[in-house]
């Protein structure tokens, strides 16, 4: 990949975050790797853009796609820099998000293999991770009651279902617990979350989530089940046998993002790509610090995030 570009001068509304396991699109067209820094330093790994055809117009759709972990899945859970994960795609126009993520089942009807399309989060992550944009002299409160977006949940459900016959199963709602990791649940944590309600369990859902809504930006995650977690009595969860559900479900993984990307890609989903819906909320949620009472310093990591909203 040595002569690809190292920029894309149109913006681009789309991003994939690639978890465990899926740390490229195939079928589509890599046209530039970029590089960019924020204020939180550099994301997790290079923006891939890569390109499709769209499929009512056939004009070439760019799409971000960044690698949760990095390329060789050498940053942990914890580790992961989220905000400047989030920031560096807001700034190159993405307005909606992607997630996907490996994650271990809490319920028997959720079987190794499945898919969920989460619709709620208990948070159990330790407070280790940065998980705002405001603080340092601006203070700001976004509603995260529905951590993830409706709209873009209906698309991916659809997209899923139609893939029935080709072996996706996929489950319409969840209860995702984000555990801080990076070691596994104790069975007593795992049946615990269970009487909770819990689906579906994770490391990666938060803080991504709650800064993605800070950024006004559409998002979604889709879990693959990768295990039963250890509350289940076929076994203890070993990265062994995450990463070998994961391979053999990767050509289900690919084929159920790309025809979301597809999907999405049509003129009348634009709106909802453009999350217009979440379009000035944040501007209001961070104006409850009077303007002199704000710092230098959080006015200028914001301005770079959101120009013109903290002036
Ligand atoms: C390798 S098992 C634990 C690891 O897998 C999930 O990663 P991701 O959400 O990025 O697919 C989970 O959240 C943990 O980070
Ligand atoms: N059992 C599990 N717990 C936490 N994160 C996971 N990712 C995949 N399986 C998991």
């Amino acid at each position: 990949m040595a002569d690809i570009a190292d920029h894309y001068d149109d913006p681009i509304r789309i991003a994939v975050i690639g978890g465990t396991g899926l740390s490229s699109l195939a079928d589509f067209t890599h046209v530039a790797n970029l590089k960019p820094t924020t204020p939180w330093g550099p994301p997790s790994s290079p923006i891939a853009v890569l390109q499709h055809p769209s499929p009512t117009t056939g004009k070439p759709i760019p799409i971000a796609f960044l690698s949760r972990h990095g390329i060789h899945h050498e940053t942990a859970p914890h580790e992961v820099p989220s905000r400047a994960n989030i920031a560096s795609l807001r700034s190159i126009g993405v307005r909606t998000i992607i997630a996907f993520s490996a994650v271990g089942s809490l319920q028997e009807e959720i079987k190794p293999r499945d898919f969920v399309v989460p619709d709620q989060i208990i948070d159990r992550t330790k407070g280790v991770r940065p998980f705002t944009f405001f603080e340092g002299g601006m203070v700001g409160h976004v509603g995260f009651a529905d951590p993830f977006d409706n709209g873009v949940a209906e698309v991916v459900r659809k997209c899923g279902h139609s893939l029935a016959g080709e072996g996706v199963r996929l489950h319409d709602k969840g209860l995702l617990i984000c555990m801080e990791g990076p070691q596994f649940s104790t069975r007593a944590e795992s049946n615990l979350y269970r009487s909770w309600g819990g689906s579906v369990i994770n490391m990666s859902a938060l803080p991504e989530a709650k800064l993605a809504k800070e950024a006004e930006i559409a998002y979604q995650m889709i879990c693959m089940s990768t295990d039963y977690d250890c509350w289940h009595d076929s076994g203890d969860v070993t990265v062994e046998m995450v990463m070998g559900n994961m391979k053999a479900n990767a050509e289900n993984a690919r084929r159920f993002v790309g025809a979301v990307l597809d999907e999405l890609s049509k003129e009348e989903h634009a709106d909802l790509v453009l999350a217009k819906h979440l379009e000035g909320q944040t501007k209001f949620a961070g104006a409850i610090t009077a303007v002199q009472g704000r710092s230098e310093e959080a006015k200028g990591k914001l301005g770079w995030l959101f120009p013109g909203y903290f002036e």
